[in-house]
């Protein structure tokens, strides 16, 4: 009988962090948040291990449900996991209460609390709670206040907050929301979430910078050339119009995830690895983001809006007739634009992000262009030889690439590129978690590693606002250019990174 081979990659890596017991109270439990992303990624620790015996999931929205209603919409959420694991199901779905809580009424608050010590003596979860706000956006502050006036923030070693994205829509709405909640919770407590940061491959980059020694020493100017940092989605605004259309492109990605991605592209390394020192390096690295061209935005900033295009079989409709969109809209659907880092790392190095919705293709990648060799001794298959590049593929297929010039098979002496690749599904066996299961599990112990601090927050914002306002202001200086659905965006994207003799990646 042969013995089954196991993939040593795979040994000790399920699962250290246990969560400790607690009730995670979910505000907007009847949303589509908790539906499509809170609940199955709970259900995924559950089946992990990862959750105790002493914990309680409280739903929370205005509307009546029940306990047994509140299961069954979840049993609904679930359906496709249920039914291969309808066991831990059963057992999952005993940890799930519900209680109909309107934010603005203080009274609710009150029941709340003591709904709260019921669970607590059912589930021995000993007063531990962490408040989710899957709520919208207008709540965040006025939610805080209200658990902090109801007594339930009072404990910061027992109790906290996750505050969902949007967290402010500028640097003054920001820095206003940052001190409200401060006023009603310590930092300590307060988890401003930003899901990219939950994701493997997002992690991976610190991994990759910092326990390796070979990466560090080129990762600088005198070695990059160009940095992409690029999150494309096939999907258009869905159902999300109502939220989208106030938002656009800058607000809803690059403002948080794509740069994020950025920060820990471009941070110095921490000195050890505790969520302050990480949380330090990469607000001092925002604030010395800037704008290619301050004075002039157009010129390093290009926005989209999709139009219709995909296939007689899929006809896909164009962001303006998509349903709750103002036929004339001039929300943002594609943006791309182009940064500096005014520090000794990056001086000189253009950053390009670009996001958009209804492009070619799914997926987010951190893209390193090393300069050129200085002499080219080979000719190169093609004609002129490929620069050295590293590829982060934050997703899918997420993993890593180096391209790198090899001889070409033959008598002559030609180069020609190749790539070197690093697959996580191949490696390790298996798909990775979803960004909430990491994020959720890190609240819910504690550890505010892969959550924004305030003062990052505000530098994202610091750095974006004067384009908000000048495409608020005078929006015929930064035009809306129209492109097709499943195209790489508008033409004069292109035209942004051709000025410096660049292309965009199209992997
Ligand atoms: N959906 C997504 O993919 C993403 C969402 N987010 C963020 O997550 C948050 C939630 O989004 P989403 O789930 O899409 O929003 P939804 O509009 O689907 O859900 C909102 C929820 O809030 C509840 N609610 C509304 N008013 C109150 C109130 N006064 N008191 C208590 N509960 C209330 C609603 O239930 P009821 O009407 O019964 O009160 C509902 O459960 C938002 O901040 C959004 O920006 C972030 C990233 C992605
Ligand atoms: O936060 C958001 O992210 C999603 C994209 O997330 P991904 O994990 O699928 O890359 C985006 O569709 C949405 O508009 C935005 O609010």
């Amino acid at each position: 009988m042969s013995m089954p081979v196991t993939n040593p990659l795979r040994i000790g890596l399920r699962q250290e962090r246990v969560v400790p017991p607690q009730c995670l109270v979910i505000f907007g439990a009847s949303g589509d948040l908790t539906h499509r992303k809170l609940v199955p990624a709970l259900f995924e620790l559950f089946k992990q291990r990862r959750l105790p015996s002493e914990f309680a999931i409280l739903g929370c929205a205005r509307r009546p449900w029940t306990d047994e209603i509140f299961k069954e919409k979840m049993e609904e959420a679930l359906s496709s996991q249920i039914k291969e694991s309808p066991k831990e199901w059963e057992l999952f779905s005993q940890n799930l209460f519900y209680e109909p809580v309107d934010l603005q009424q203080p009274e609710h608050l009150v029941k709340l609390g003591e709904r709260l010590e019921i669970i607590d003596k059912l589930k021995a979860t000993h007063g531990h709670r962490t408040f989710y706000l899957s709520v919208s956006p207008k709540f965040y502050g006025s939610g805080c206040r209200a658990l902090a006036a109801a007594g339930l923030l009072k404990d910061p070693k027992r109790s906290r907050v996750v505050i969902e994205k949007p967290f402010g829509r500028d640097f003054n709405s920001a820095q206003s929301l940052n001190s409200l909640v401060q006023g009603c919770a310590q930092e300590s407590q307060i988890f401003r979430i930003d899901h990219y940061l939950g994701k493997e491959t997002v992690q991976n980059i610190l991994v990759l910078r910092f326990a390796n020694t070979i990466f560090e020493p080129i990762w600088n100017r005198n070695y990059i050339s160009s940095v992409q940092i690029t999150s494309s989605e096939t999907v258009g605004v869905e159902d999300r119009a109502g939220y989208y259309e106030s938002s656009g492109a800058l607000r809803d990605m690059v403002q948080n995830h794509l740069t994020q991605m950025l920060a820990l592209t471009a941070m110095e390394p921490p000195g050890h690895f505790d969520p302050e020192a990480i949380r330090n390096e990469k607000a001092k690295v925002l604030q010395a983001v800037k704008l290619a061209n301050e004075e002039k935005p157009w010129e390093c900033c290009v926005r989209g809006q999709y139009s219709k295009g995909g296939s007689d079989e899929e006809p896909l409709l164009g962001y303006r007739d998509e349903p709750g969109v103002d036929p004339n809209s001039t929300t943002e659907t594609y943006v791309a634009m182009k940064l500096f880092i005014d520090n000794w790392r990056w001086q000189g190095v253009p950053f390009y992000v670009r996001t958009g919705k209804r492009l070619a293709k799914r997926l987010s990648e951190v893209v390193l262009t090393f300069r050129e060799a200085p002499v080219h001794l080979f000719d190169a298959a093609g004609g002129c030889p490929t620069s050295n590049q590293l590829i982060l593929r934050i997703q899918p297929n997420e993993g890593a690439e180096f391209s790198f010039e090899v001889k070409s098979p033959g008598s002559g002496m030609r180069s020609r590129p190749v790539n070197m690749e690093f697959s996580y599904d191949e490696s390790f066996g298996e798909p990775s978690d979803e960004g909430y299961v990491r994020l959720l599990a890190d609240a819910m112990l504690g550890d505010p590693t892969l959550f924004t601090r305030s003062d990052e927050v505000e530098a994202a914002w610091r750095l974006y606002t004067p384009l908000l306002e000048k495409i608020e202001d005078s929006p015929w200086e930064l035009p809306i250019y129209p492109y097709e659905s499943r195209t790489w965006g508008p033409t004069e994207s292109d035209l942004l990174i051709g000025k410096d003799q660049l292309l965009w990646r199209r992997p």
